[in-house]
């Protein structure tokens, strides 16, 4: 039956990311005249199981906006726009493939938060509240990757993100500002030992110092977190990213101007975590090997080590994860999986097993800050979206601000200090 809630159209659309790309964006008309948008966000270091981006031979996204227009429009004409579930088993099941290779990753996850957010619009309600229902919501802690490496940034450095984590806090905006002071010693920083023409940023907005050791980087986020006087409140975080620097047919890790074993690279972490307050550690191992995720985490105790790349936000391997005891700690991305249903699957499947959650963006962003509300919505430990200085990074922080200052919710920094 049509009634208000019905979809009338969906149309997509290019538009442009964060690096200049060509992304989808769908756009749900409903009934009642009530319009909302969904982007497709796009990753530079991407897991291999992840769900397929469409991307013509030009790198345009002409064929994935076709899907929408062609396919997707016309499955979900007439639909309630409520039945998130509903929509996106329908688009899976149009699909038909493992990994939506046919209509494209990117179609399909634009036109699904779409459709959240077309129908929390016309509940009149903020997409949090819609998608968390009845959950206790709290805001996250931000994993700041303030300095940039790996295939995100023009040096040497082979670790992907280096992280300051602000846990101690009473709110989120304290722990925000906080956090920017120590973004900005670190600029100062690096202008005052290489010149402030190596303040470049990277593709997340983090400084990307021409450096090639890791320990130089660690050295000098660890310096502007002192120098801030926040050594006490705030934890440090990596995302080797580390499938981007294996070499498959040496089995060896190239980094730091050599080689390191799988197992010297145990060794490596364990002595970065001795010495530098580290709490968070992404992807410390090419993504089939779950074996040594799974040694490492029993040896670092405390730290949360997280599997992206290991998991591609997809149930069957996060229950292999779960199997071999792999990680502590799980990125949360739409993208990966492609359905909003799918992720929060997921979510759901690594809180109920007291999994830490991070809710994530991709290196390729827009100013869509759905993500912002996804993290706040699922209760999320921790979200991740990149360096407090460039627009679609700072519009998910000026989200959760907004939603802080309206709603005033929890803050989830000293929960974590288990
Ligand atoms: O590896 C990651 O965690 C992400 C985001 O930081 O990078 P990309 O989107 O390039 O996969
Ligand atoms: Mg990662």
């Amino acid at each position: 039956m049509m009634n208000g809630f019905s979809i009338a159209r969906v149309h997509g659309y290019e538009i442009i990311d964060s690096r200049g790309n060509p992304t989808v964006r769908t756009r749900i008309t409903l009934e009642s005249g009530i319009r909302a948008t969904g982007d497709a966000p796009s990753g530079a270091s991407k897991g291999t199981r992840e769900a397929v981006e469409l991307r013509d031979r030009d790198g345009s996204v002409k064929e994935a906006v076709d899907s929408v227009n062609y396919y997707i429009s016309p499955a979900l004409s007439g639909l309630d726009v409520r039945e998130q579930t509903k929509i996106d088993e329908l688009m899976i099941e149009l699909d038909g493939t493992e990994n939506k290779s046919r209509l494209g990753a990117n179609a399909i996850i634009a036109t699904s938060i779409a459709v959240a957010k077309a129908a929390a619009m016309s509940l009149s309600m903020e997409p949090f509240m819609y998608i968390g229902g009845a959950r206790r919501h709290a805001l996250p802690v931000p994993l700041l990757n303030i300095l940039n490496g790996g295939v995100h940034a023009g040096n040497m450095l082979k670790i992907q993100e280096f992280m300051i984590i602000p846990v101690k806090f009473d709110s989120f905006k304290e722990a925000l500002m906080a956090s920017v002071r120590i973004y900005k010693s670190l600029k100062g920083l690096v202008a005052e030992r290489y010149g402030k023409v190596y303040t470049a940023l990277g593709d997340e907005g983090g400084i990307s110092p021409p450096l090639s050791v890791t320990e130089d980087a660690l050295n000098l986020v660890y310096t502007a977190i002192r120098n801030e006087g926040m050594e006490d409140r705030v934890y440090m975080g990596m995302d080797a990213a580390a499938s981007d620097f294996y070499n498959h047919e040496k089995g060896v890790y190239e980094i730091d101007n050599g080689t390191k074993t799988p197992d010297q690279m145990i060794d490596f972490y364990l002595d970065i975590a001795n010495r530098y307050p580290l709490l968070y550690l992404e992807d410390p191992f090419e993504e089939d090997d779950f074996k040594r995720f799974s040694e490492l985490q029993g040896r670092l105790g405390k730290v949360i080590v997280t599997g992206d790349d290991l998991y591609t936000t997809n149930v069957k391997y996060l229950k292999k994860g779960m199997e071999t005891k792999s990680t502590k700690g799980v990125i949360v991305k739409a993208n990966q999986i492609g359905t909003l249903t799918e992720t929060i699957q997921f979510f759901d499947m690594a809180k109920e097993n007291s999994i830490k959650t991070v809710v994530s963006h991709r290196s390729g962003e827009t100013e869509d800050y759905f993500i912002a509300d996804l993290s706040v919505a699922l209760n999320s430990d921790f979200i991740k979206t990149g360096a407090p200085s460039r627009g679609e990074r700072t519009s998910k922080y000026n989200r959760l601000l907004e939603i802080e200052n309206d709603h005033g919710l929890e803050y989830q920094g000293r929960k974590l200090l288990w």
